[in-house]
């Protein structure tokens, strides 16, 4: 897996491949490693797939209950605790995810990092997976507060392409989103073959 999410004057931008792997078995090239909280909250899911998205759909139902509660949308920062501390409970029984939690709250746009080792941390960008480092190598060359948004959106699937291109365990589908202050806009669904040969004929056309 190879995930992404960073922010910028525009918002927040996620980008996501779609493989899951068992060894050298290729189990999916369609899993949604960016699951839909609600209008305002993003998640993305690496690590073990059966924790990812039982774990996600618990804090899902969580923020749910916060919503039906109290009257208004949970923030970013108490979602990401309540995964933090699901997280904690179960340290040291074998869960293993790397999780991100992107939103839009009365604070403005909010990102978070989330493991099952026990980290909560709030940051500007972030890369989580077995294909982190690829992405991270395309991501910290392109990155800027001032990106316009298409700038961003393209920046964030060429992290995310590279890294499928390089990583064995990235591949299929490269997912972009973009957390405005109105909500998650689904950009882009694209194959990572799709893309290789359209970069392959810009760079040849160079
Ligand atoms: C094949 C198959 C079923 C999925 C098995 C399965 O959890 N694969 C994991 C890799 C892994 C992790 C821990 C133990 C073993 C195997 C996987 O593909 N994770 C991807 C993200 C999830 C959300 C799809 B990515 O992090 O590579």
């Amino acid at each position: 897996t190879t995930t992404l999410g960073f922010k910028y004057q525009g918002g927040v931008i996620l980008a996501v491949d779609s493989r899951a792997t068992g060894g050298q078995y290729i189990g999916s090239q369609t899993m949604k490693k960016i699951v839909e909280i609600n209008d305002f909250l993003l998640g993305t899911l690496a690590g073990g797939a059966a924790d990812c998205v039982y774990w996600d759909r618990v804090l899902s139902k969580e923020c749910r209950l916060h919503e039906l509660r109290n009257k208004e949308r949970i923030s970013v920062a108490a979602a990401s605790k309540i995964m933090a501390n699901i997280a904690h409970e179960y340290k040291g029984m074998g869960l293993s995810m790397g999780m991100m939690l992107a939103g839009y709250d009365k604070r403005g746009p909010g990102l978070y990092y989330v493991d099952s080792e026990g980290s909560r941390t709030p940051g500007n960008l972030f890369s989580v997976g077995s294909g982190s480092l690829f992405a991270y190598g395309v991501l910290d060359s392109g990155y800027r507060w001032d990106l316009q948004d298409k700038e961003a959106q393209d920046l964030g699937q060429r992290a995310i392409y590279h890294a499928t291109f390089r990583d064995a365990y990235s591949g299929g589908i490269i997912r972009v989103y973009h957390m405005t202050p109105t909500g998650w806009i689904n950009v882009s669904n694209t194959d990572c073959m799709e893309l290789h040969y359209k970069f392959k004929s810009e760079k040849e056309a160079q």
